[in-house]
């Protein structure tokens, strides 16, 4: 009786809140467009919604945001941090496809991996991790020294500040912190797991430091940092466009999907797009802004007769501009290794999921609810001792239930499912334990993004040849075998940790523990950590692989940048979400002809 009237009322609790955390209605999205604007954005994802606050700022130019999908902001169950794997497979995601790998995903159905990618206002922060993660000060550099110039760490470092409010007081850099942004930034490392992990990665040599603090400098382990507010998702919706939404400038439209860049003697004029199954053209005083992500953009792109010549030729679409689109498509791959622990103190839906917690959760943004899907720490690692920076970032997941609500999304073959998830999800009980998902973050292999059709609708053929460079493998088995070293110390002893085995076929065969065996396992197994990136790729003119150039304008097209996660030279070393971010606040700037923040020292 106790708990039925405890469940009711929080269940009554959720309703109503779930309406009073509501902050958009449908007219507040256009449907009557002005003929022009000044700005026009392509995409109200991560870096769109940076971009159209920013942008609006300036109350005498008008701004239109072009958003495919819907606003998710009326789902908030998806605002839940615990919830973040449950996004996925949903209206809020494209589902997208690889083509069959040839050197990976031989776990998967035919070979092929499928490629979550958020879909409505606020993008990839709708369904993502939540991980607050900026990189390392080596990345930026050395996308400063090929010839970005304006994109060294000391230059880039105060965009990142300027997005951020740092909700917590302790254990932070505070020094590459700020607070007052439009983006909320807490700790969620919650459970003994994570303390423990914590005391364990000491244990081998590395230090608890802050690992987006601490000059640029990563190496080491760190608490969890995620884009919770209140307990709650600060999605770029949120964030971004929520407080600014009222502003007269600044015009949004949702199932509004571009479907080309009017360029007319290489200058962008306008976009075509379908909204609510009509066929709709606006025209750009200014700019078009290409924020459509890196599988959005480069397709775009395409569509408007900017890629390769060969390419586009084959599909009929004439050619305004030759550039290397879609050619040098990077992408992170993670691999999960798992311990069973004999103490309970990881995550379980069946603890998380409690009548109280929904209680704490929509009553007081606390609980184990607002841990961000069990993620608590990261490691960074370099595993090649001449390599200038990490090569291996090691999450730590406090639960081995995370593939309760997604292990269907990584297209495993059902004899490997079964293999690797029967024992979680064939007993009634399940285990208590943890997950370290190694993860790739200097990926030398690299893939392409090609157009299927002329058809916008269609979904390109994203190829990510993943781990066709053998040395992308060497670096994973060494990630695992540093794994393995953590596994047995003194402090994840007192958890009651045991390493839990794989076995699964096509693998059995191998010597146990052999790297041949780590090979046959990571080729297997290892998936996307949703990071596609490269596919407009920044550089300077001489640098005849990129798409735009310091100033993201699209190389040889004038009225028209790329700025988002495609713009990246190299992927960044860990998650992309704040890089992102850091991306379309310098290009603001850029747009806007004006810096807006003080440099680094000053
Ligand atoms: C499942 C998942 C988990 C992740 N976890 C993390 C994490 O924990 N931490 C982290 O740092 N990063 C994470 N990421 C990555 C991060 O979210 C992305 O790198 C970031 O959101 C990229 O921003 P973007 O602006 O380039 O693209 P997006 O945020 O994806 O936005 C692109 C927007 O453009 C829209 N669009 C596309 N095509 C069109 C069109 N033709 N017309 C109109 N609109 C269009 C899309 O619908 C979308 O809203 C994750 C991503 C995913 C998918």
């Amino acid at each position: 009786m106790k708990t039925w009237l405890a469940t009711s009322l929080g269940i009554l609790v959720a309703v109503a809140t779930s309406y009073y955390f509501r902050w958009t209605t449908p007219h507040q999205f256009v449907r009557n467009f002005n003929k022009s604007y000044d700005y026009i954005i392509v995409g109200g994802g991560a870096a769109g919604l940076v971009l159209a606050n920013r942008l609006s700022e300036d109350a005498d130019v008008t701004v239109l945001v072009l958003e495919a999908g819907n606003s998710e902001s009326d789902k908030p169950v998806y605002d839940i941090p615990y919830n973040a794997p449950k996004a996925q497979m949903t209206e809020a995601d494209w589902i997208y496809r690889t083509v069959p790998q040839k050197h990976a995903h031989f776990g998967m159905k035919d070979k092929v991996g499928i490629w979550p990618q958020g879909k409505g206002l606020g993008g990839s922060t709708l369904l993502n991790g939540l991980a607050y993660v900026r990189g390392s000060r080596h990345d930026y550099d050395a996308w400063a020294a090929n010839g970005c110039e304006g994109w060294s760490y000391d230059e880039v470092l105060p965009y990142f500040l300027k997005t951020e409010d740092m909700r917590e007081t302790d254990g932070f850099d505070e020094e590459y912190h700020s607070r007052g942004g439009p983006i909320t930034i807490s700790d969620t490392t919650k459970s003994e797991v994570a303390q423990v992990y914590l005391e364990a990665v000491e244990e081998i040599g590395f230090k608890v430091h802050d690992c987006n603090g601490n000059n640029g400098i990563q190496d080491g382990v760190c608490r969890m940092q995620a884009i919770v507010g209140g307990g709650q998702r600060c999605n770029a919706a949120r964030g971004f466009l929520q407080p600014v939404l009222e502003r007269n400038n600044l015009h949004v439209a949702i199932q509004s999907h571009v479907t080309k860049v009017r360029i007319e003697n290489k200058q962008a004029v306008g976009v075509e797009f379908i909204q609510h199954g009509r066929k709709k053209s606006v025209a750009a005083k200014r700019e078009v802004i290409l924020s459509a992500g890196s599988v959005g953009s480069a397709q775009l792109l395409m569509l408007s007769g900017v890629g390769p010549k060969d390419h586009l030729t084959e599909l009929g679409i004439p050619v305004v501009a030759d550039l290397p689109v879609g050619s040098t498509l990077r992408d992170h791959m993670m691999f999960f290794t798992k311990a069973d622990i004999k103490k309970p103190v990881s995550y379980t839906n069946a603890k998380v999921f409690t009548p109280l917690n929904w209680l704490k959760y929509y009553l007081f943004g606390t609980g184990l609810m607002t841990s961000n899907a069990a993620l608590e720490s990261q490691t960074f690692i370099r595993t090649d001792p001449d390599s200038k920076t990490p090569d291996i970032q090691l999450t730590l997941v406090s639960t081995l239930e995370e593939h309760g609500d997604s292990y269907g999304h990584f297209n495993y073959r059902d004899e490997i499912n079964e293999a690797l998830f029967q024992s979680i999800h064939g007993l009634d009980a399940v285990p208590e334990g943890f997950s370290i998902a190694v993860v790739l973050i200097q990926p030398k292999s690299k893939g392409s993004l090609r157009l299927a059709s002329r058809d916008p609708f269609d979904y390109p053929i994203l190829d990510p040849n993943y781990l066709a460079d053998p040395e992308d493998v060497k670096t994973y088995i060494r990630g695992v075998r540093h794994v393995q070293k953590l596994l047995k110390t003194e402090a994840l002893k007192k958890l009651g940790t045991t390493v839990r085995t794989i076995d699964i076929p096509g693998c059995r065969e191998k010597i146990p523990d052999s790297d041949e065996q780590w090979e046959c396992f990571v080729r297997h197994l290892a998936t996307t950590i949703y990071h596609p990136a490269s596919t407009c790729k920044m550089g300077p003119l001489s640098d005849p692989t990129a798409v735009v150039d310091p100033q993201l304008r699209v190389k040889g097209i004038s009225g028209l940048r790329v700025a988002d996660c495609s713009v990246m030279p190299n992927l960044t070393s860990g998650n992309t979400m704040a890089p992102t971010f850091m991306i379309a606040e310098k290009a603001a700037d850029l747009i806007r002809g004006k810096v807006t923040v003080k440099p680094r020292g000053s």
